[in-house]
């Protein structure tokens, strides 16, 4: 049944698409790890999307091609349902191709289709090869803001927010260079993604009034001015108009003093300047269990918080512990949604 239709909470949800990422990455070993667990740690139906090729190059246990999202439903209890995209040629777990990177390019695709049908109740992405993906005709910094636009949802009201058990961080701004974040942050953009921030907590997470705190982009939160002035001219003009609207909201406070486990209970999520301040605490706290998920989209979709682990890809190493807690809390979303609305 689509997502779309279902209005009891009670109804199973249609399964979960998840793109195998990379071929040569450790995505399609940290999905088959993830299928064989699925009893165990109570993760929701879902089918591989991608080259069944690279699932069979680095796992032996059972995979089943499917032609539609419904067959997935069957064969989750004895295989591990894929739903063959373009062959990506030789897969060489570690050695990334263009192939590769052009099947990563159309699992995306086609998994962010199905979820926008309804046919998948959500998706959830593996990790993608950033520049192998520039070097196919990918014009999008990343996954995040490819998805957006698919659903019609302009970049800055789509959010990055990485999640762990005890930390919730978004970056204002994400994928660009360290020297322009000062110059691309304004108040209408920490605005929007303070916005969309409150309403994803609400809507995805069930927290009804959402405490947010917001790090300063310089050392001591700019001193008052003698060691930057974004926090005066930007940041907190924002901060305040967003107060002034009801919105529980503090800061520019200093990042360094933000991330320790007394701070962390005076918040439920904190909005960072720059992609570094917010991710580095997050993988720290919670590398093997952290959940990149985006907000502000009428789709679920979460991604483990790592990246493709070239090196060790096909070695057996790689944990499946975020990709596990990226489809718990997908399915955690999909019904939440069910009772907060989209
Ligand atoms: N969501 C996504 O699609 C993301 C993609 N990337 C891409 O991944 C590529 C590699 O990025 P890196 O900065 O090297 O980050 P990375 O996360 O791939 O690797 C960082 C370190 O963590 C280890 N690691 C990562 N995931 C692991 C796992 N599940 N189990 C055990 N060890 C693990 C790696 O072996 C490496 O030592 C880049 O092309 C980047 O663009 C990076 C982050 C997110
Ligand atoms: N560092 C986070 C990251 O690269 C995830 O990006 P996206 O592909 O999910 O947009």
């Amino acid at each position: 049944m689509p997502l779309s239709t279902i209005t009891d909470p009670g109804t199973p949800l249609p399964p979960f698409a998840v793109s195998l990422g990379d071929p040569a990455g450790i995505g399609p070993e940290i999905v088959a790890k993830s299928w064989v667990m699925r009893e165990a740690r109570g993760l929701p139906p879902f089918f591989a999307v991608g080259d069944i090729a690279s699932l069979r190059a680095v796992w032996l246990g059972p995979v089943e091609p499917i032609a539609t999202p419904e067959e997935a439903a069957v064969v989750f209890d004895r295989a591990l349902p894929c739903l063959q995209v373009a062959d990506a040629g030789p897969v060489v777990p570690g050695t990334p191709s263009i192939d590769g990177a052009r099947t990563a390019f159309q699992a995306l695709e086609v998994a962010v289709g199905l979820a926008r049908s309804g046919s998948a109740a959500g998706i959830v992405t593996a990790p993608v090869g950033k520049e192998q993906l520039y070097g196919v005709g990918f014009t999008h910094p990343g996954q995040t803001e490819f998805v957006a636009e698919r659903c019609g949802v302009a970049p800055h009201n789509a959010v990055m927010m990485l999640a762990g058990p005890s930390l919730k961080v978004v970056p204002v701004t994400i994928h660009i260079p360290l020297g322009d974040v000062s110059s691309v942050l304004t108040v209408d953009l920490i605005r929007a993604r303070a916005i969309t921030t409150v309403k994803g907590l609400q809507r995805n997470f069930g927290v009804a009034r959402p405490r947010i705190v917001v790090a300063g982009l310089n050392p001591h939160a700019g001193e008052g001015g003698a060691l930057g002035r974004e926090e005066i001219d930007i940041i907190a003009p924002a901060i305040e108009s967003l107060r002034d609207e009801g919105m529980d909201i503090r800061g520019p406070l200093a990042a360094d003093g933000l991330f320790h486990s007394r701070a962390r209970e005076t918040y439920d999520a904190v909005l960072c300047m720059y992609h570094d301040q917010a991710l580095i605490p997050l993988k720290t706290l919670h590398f093997d269990e952290g959940v990149n998920i985006t907000l502000g989209l009428p789709i679920v979709r979460t991604s483990p918080d790592h990246g493709t682990a070239f090196g060790i890809a096909g070695t057996d190493r790689a944990n499946p512990g975020a990709m596990m807690a990226a489809l718990k809390m997908a399915a955690e979303a999909a019904r939440a949604r069910l009772t907060h609305g989209n």
